[in-house]
């Protein structure tokens, strides 16, 4: 169960590197962290796998190496626990949000996507941020097998007609341009309807 209910779900993905978590910050900050909260569907995984296995939540929270050297063991960790409950993650992450609007800033699966279209039909957006291999090489990237060409990586490539797509090279005036639409939706979505005396005479007749 919820807190409240959402008016805008924002569905993010993206490479890694792409910027998901650069540009969901920014989104968030525009709106203010009273309007929106940012739901990473990686932070009840990396949790539970840091318990059981004795790690360190907080560096792979971070966006090191620590987080890297363990990827792979994690990403197949998250892969048994979704193949028996593929809601598994996305129910964690929305237990206690509280603001309207709900930024998931990594979702990975299509079944990540349709837990959010099923659960919430109406309110999703799935968004898309997108950076170009040598971008993404430049803040730290490297091919990797069985990491960029696995479903982690690779499961929302195909078969998803994105609502928005945001294009994050770098130059910060074209990334505000891009935000403008999701801000606008956001914000018409949070406004409280505007009473005025006589919407409330011919509502009264
Ligand atoms: N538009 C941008 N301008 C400057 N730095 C950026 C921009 N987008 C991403 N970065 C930087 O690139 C790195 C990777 O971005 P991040 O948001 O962590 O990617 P992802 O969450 O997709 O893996 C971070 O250090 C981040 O600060
Ligand atoms: C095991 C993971 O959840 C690790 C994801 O960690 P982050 O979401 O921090 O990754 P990037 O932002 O793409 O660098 C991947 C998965 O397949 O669930």
């Amino acid at each position: 169960m919820t807190a409240s209910e959402p008016k805008l779900i924002l569905l993010f993905s993206g490479k890694r590197k792409s910027g998901k978590d650069y540009v969901t910050d920014l989104i968030q900050k525009r709106l203010s962290p009273e309007l929106c909260c940012i739901l990473r569907l990686s932070a009840p995984l990396k949790e539970r796998y840091a318990q059981e296995h004795g790690l360190d939540y907080k560096q792979l929270l971070g966006a090191g190496q620590y987080k890297e050297q363990h990827r792979a063991e994690m990403i197949r960790w998250g892969e048994s626990k979704r193949h028996l409950d593929s809601g598994f993650f996305c129910r964690m992450v929305v237990c206690g949000a509280t603001q309207p609007v709900w930024i998931v800033s990594d979702c990975r699966r299509m079944s990540d996507l349709q837990w959010f279209y099923s659960e919430y039909p109406q309110l999703c957006a799935s968004v898309r941020v997108e950076a170009s291999d040598q971008t993404r090489a430049q803040r730290g990237w490297r091919f990797t097998a069985g990491i960029d060409d696995a479903e982690s990586e690779c499961g929302l490539d195909q078969g998803v007609d994105f609502d928005w797509t945001i294009r994050n090279e770098g130059d910060v005036t074209f990334l505000d341009g891009q935000l403008e639409g999701l801000l606008s939706l956001a914000r018409e979505r949070t406004q409280e309807p505007q009473y005025t005396q006589d919407s409330i005479q011919s509502n009264g007749q």
